[in-house]
């Protein structure tokens, strides 16, 4: 029997692909992404992070296994002290400091994606906030492993240690997230197994427009934010 999550993969698969196509993808392989783009990128991603960390945060309010509750507290220390590393590499290739990019407001496809999975992470249960969550560690994982294979990176490369951190890290959260899905849609309705699949293609939507988001240095229509205080 197909795994529930491989079923997920396939149907995303035209959305996978259209990501490593994506010229902000395309650009971390030969190194031709400019300044702006990264900063773009940083500080959004900032954003993005805090938001996952506080939806670990809602779903272990939610759990009742202490298996699960230690998973999602492990990534949380994982985020703050480690996925700040790829950060760090784009920052260096920037010409900037990390602390500089922090506490910009959202531009609209983040505010959009973080939208979507607090939303998931409201209304719904385990397997909803999972379904909404797994498309992050899933495509990263996918895109570093083929980054690596394709430009096969010399220590000189400029994201030589972005490509590591996300190539190297043979599925562990994406097949640990996996795992727990599978087991919590297997006793599902058609209906709801429906519905989680919405949630997970709807981020893998969401990944696809985050990247062109920080490619075309997206901001909202009309510059009204900072006249009036909001953000940096
Ligand atoms: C938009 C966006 N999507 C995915 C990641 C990658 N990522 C963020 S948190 C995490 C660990 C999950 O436990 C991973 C793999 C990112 N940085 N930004």
């Amino acid at each position: 029997m197909t795994r529930f999550t491989e079923e997920l993969r396939i149907a995303a698969d035209p959305i996978f692909n259209a990501i490593f196509d994506h010229p902000f993808v395309r650009g971390i392989a030969d190194g031709t992404l400019r300044k702006e783009q990264l900063i773009h990128y940083v500080k959004q991603d900032f954003e993005y992070l805090n938001a996952y960390i506080r939806i670990y945060g809602m779903a272990i309010s939610k759990c009742d296994d202490r298996d699960t509750m230690a998973l999602f507290n492990e990534q949380i220390s994982f985020i703050l002290h480690s996925e700040t590393h790829p950060h760090q590499n784009f920052c260096e290739v920037a010409g900037v400091t990390y602390e500089e990019m922090q506490s910009f407001p959202l531009a609209p496809s983040a505010h959009h994606y973080i939208r979507h999975m607090l939303n998931a992470a409201h209304e719904g249960n385990m397997e909803d906030i999972i379904a909404a969550l797994l498309p992050c560690p899933w495509t990263y994982a996918e895109i570093g492993k083929r980054l690596l294979e394709e430009v096969k990176p010399s220590r000189t490369h400029k994201f030589y240690d972005w490509m590591h951190f996300y190539g190297d890290r043979e599925f562990g959260i994406t097949e640990q997230m996996r795992l727990l899905l599978d087991k919590w849609a297997e006793p599902l309705s058609p209906e709801r197994k429906r519905r989680l699949k919405e949630h997970y293609l709807t981020s893998c939507q969401l990944e696809y427009m985050f990247w062109d988001m920080a490619y075309s240095l997206e901001e909202w229509p009309v510059n009204a934010m900072k006249a009036e205080g909001v953000g940096r």
